[in-house]
């Protein structure tokens, strides 16, 4: 499957773009705040039904308009698909599949599989554990359908009891029974997040690693511990231990959602010893790895976006992801920079088929390649 044409209208700086893309690189380059990541926020758009950058559909809207509009035609095998997407502030977007319009757009989502890499997720390596905690359960819910349904629950859950706690100290009473019916359901969905998630660190592991060791060039040793108490002890037990405090505390002091993912570099935390470009080689090959994933779920290669993803990186790194991706396990990608010399080099040595797209604020022009 790739992105064959791509239209767009009034979707942030982009004032209006038709672009005929290759259907293997396609490199938009320009200045800075031209609109380079802007272009690859509409593709990661019409797969996810939103932005990846902006929770507000009223922002993507371009200033002083009143609406946008995308539209992507998809090759798959022998056959065409085209997505579109409508908004017009203070209505309901309207998403189609061809000429049908979803009524629930999770229906959507994980049939035009996407990975995005951009220097936002940096937030995975120096963030807090919910950022790692959101990686692992997304990657998760991809392939686990059942996964997304006990987190809803378990959260939700989560959620009573901690207002049920925090009742107990501000009405100063106790009811256990209460507290015993939440615990219960915790226990049942805390569980199973629990296993989830070790299953899928077991497998990710090694898929990982071998990334990483192919962009640093086995000069670096990786590895993810997965951090749970529920290591120690069955959930049971650590709500019973930790009941006074979480009476005192107002809230639930212990379970998977405070599970993390320990991040770690040649033995020692990466987020304290990680330098620029080893915390971007990091975040590649994590996003590598999650790109194998779903590539061996859906049993179709993912689109791969890769904002921004060179600079900090050395010659040698660029290339070797360039090596990487440029095989044919990897199919149609997107990139941004600010720099097209080296990119025109990479690809010409590769004999890679390509095209490079000048962005100048918010126009769109495809440029011939250099001799
Ligand atoms: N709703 C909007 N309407 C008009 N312009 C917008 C809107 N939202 C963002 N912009 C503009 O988009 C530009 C940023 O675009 P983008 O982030 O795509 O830049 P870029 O080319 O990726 O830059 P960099 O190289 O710095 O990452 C800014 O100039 C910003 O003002």
């Amino acid at each position: 499957m790739y992105l064959k044409n791509l239209s767009v209208i009034n979707y942030k700086n982009i004032g209006q773009v038709d672009l005929h893309l290759s259907h293997k690189f396609n490199c938009f380059i320009g200045k800075n705040g031209m609109g380079k990541t802007n272009i690859l926020d509409t593709i990661y758009y019409l797969s996810f039904c939103k932005s990846y950058f902006s929770s507000s559909d009223k922002q993507n809207v371009m200033h002083d308009e009143s609406f946008f509009m995308l539209q992507g035609t998809y090759q798959i095998g022998e056959s065409q698909e085209v997505l579109s997407c409508g908004y017009k502030i203070g209505q309901k977007k309207k998403f189609k599949r061809e000429d049908r319009e979803y009524q629930k757009l999770s229906e959507h989502i994980g049939l035009f599989p996407l990975v995005l890499i951009s220097p936002s997720d940096q937030n995975l390596i120096q963030g807090g554990s919910e950022a790692r905690r959101k990686f692992m359960d997304g990657v998760i819910s991809q392939y686990n359908k059942g996964f997304l349904h006990d987190l809803i629950a378990y959260n939700r859950t989560l959620l009573q009891r901690n207002q049920l706690l925090k009742q107990f100290a501000s009405q100063r009473f106790f009811d256990e029974e209460t507290l015993l019916v939440y615990d219960q359901q915790l226990i049942h969905y805390g569980g199973k997040i629990y296993t989830a998630r070790a299953n899928f660190i077991e497998t990710f592991l090694p898929i990982f690693k071998k990334h990483y060791h192919f962009i640093c060039n086995g000069q670096e040793q990786v590895d993810l511990i997965y951090k749970s108490a529920l290591h120690k002890s069955s959930y049971e037990v650590l709500l019973k231990e930790s009941r006074q405090k979480d009476l005192a505390m107002g809230y639930t002091t212990t379970g998977p959602h405070k599970d993390d993912l320990e991040l770690k570099l040649d033995d020692y935390l990466m987020k304290k010893i990680g330098s620029q470009g080893q915390n971007k080689s990091y975040l590649i090959s994590l996003k590598f790895a999650q790109f194998d994933f779903m590539k061996h779920l859906n049993k179709s290669t993912p689109i791969l976006v890769l904002d921004d993803i060179f600079d900090k990186l050395d010659a040698e790194r660029v290339e070797q992801i360039i090596d990487l991706v440029s095989k044919d396990d990897f199919g149609q990608i997107f990139i941004s920079d600010t720099n097209r010399e080296h990119i025109d080099q990479i690809f010409k040595k590769k004999g890679a088929d390509y095209k490079i797209f000048q962005l100048d604020k918010g126009d769109v022009s495809e440029l011939d390649q250099q001799l």
